[in-house]
């Protein structure tokens, strides 16, 4: 059966799936390790090259968090992962918790959007900017970041949603995370269904979190 949940559903689904024994920090990791598991699944296929280097664009949110989970497990990999802070270092307990976790491996961190983060090293960009949390207007740093990352000759994967799209109205902001991929977490978005965020979306994977 495919599940729409709106940002308000999906709160009280991941509520509902916490009240039954499974914890906020499970739900992340299956997230994060769900994606990478099939990605990986996709360079052993065939279906896309094993990228030289990984940059992940990552918020404060837990959107940042299932990023920092997948790269993790890039890492364990050993594929080269650099990060992106663009909403600054207060993050939430969990993504906060899977920053520290990056501890022991050689990953590269700024906060810096410097259009050289950007270059021909970059095979994949991941969007862990925005997730169900967005709300307003895209800031117009993140805006210009998602400017670069558009202009990138990479592939682009987003977690949830592209940053820039309202997952409930469907609202746009210029700029809008272009991607090539998206992972939805325990249900489709509805703006997955709409012209404007399928158009920014491409092909749409939901993955069964344990909600
Ligand atoms: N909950 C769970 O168990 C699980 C959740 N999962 C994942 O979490 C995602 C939802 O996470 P989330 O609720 O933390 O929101 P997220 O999208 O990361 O961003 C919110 C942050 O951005 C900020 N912010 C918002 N709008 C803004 C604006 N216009 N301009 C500037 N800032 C703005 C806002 O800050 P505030 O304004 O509140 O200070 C807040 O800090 C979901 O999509 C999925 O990927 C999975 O791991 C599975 C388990
Ligand atoms: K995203």
């Amino acid at each position: 059966m495919r599940r729409i949940y709106t940002a308000a559903e999906m709160r009280r689904a991941e509520q509902w799936a916490v009240n039954r024994g499974v914890s906020f920090e499970e739900l992340m990791e299956n997230a994060g390790q769900g994606v990478a598991k099939d990605l990986l699944k996709r360079i052993n296929d065939g279906r896309l090259a094993k990228p030289h280097c990984v940059l992940i664009i990552c918020g404060k949110g837990n959107n940042a968090g299932d990023g920092l989970v997948i790269a993790r497990v890039l890492a364990e990999q050993s594929i080269s992962v650099k990060l992106l802070f663009v909403l600054g270092h207060e993050l939430s307990e969990l993504a906060q918790l899977n920053l520290d976790r990056l501890a022991p491996f050689n990953i590269e961190f700024s906060d810096d959007a410097d259009e050289s983060l950007f270059n021909d090293e970059v095979d994949w960009i991941i969007d862990a900017v925005f997730g169900t949390g967005y709300i307003g207007e895209l800031p117009e740093h993140v805006a210009r970041v998602m400017a670069l990352a558009n202009q990138a000759e990479a592939y682009r994967i987003t977690l949830d949603v592209s940053t820039g799209l309202n997952c409930d109205s469907g609202q746009l902001a210029e700029h809008t995370f272009d991607a090539d991929l998206c992972y939805a977490f325990a249900a489709y978005k509805p703006a997955h269904f709409m012209p404007n965020g399928k158009s920014k979306s491409g092909e749409i994977i939901c993955l069964d979190i344990g909600v």
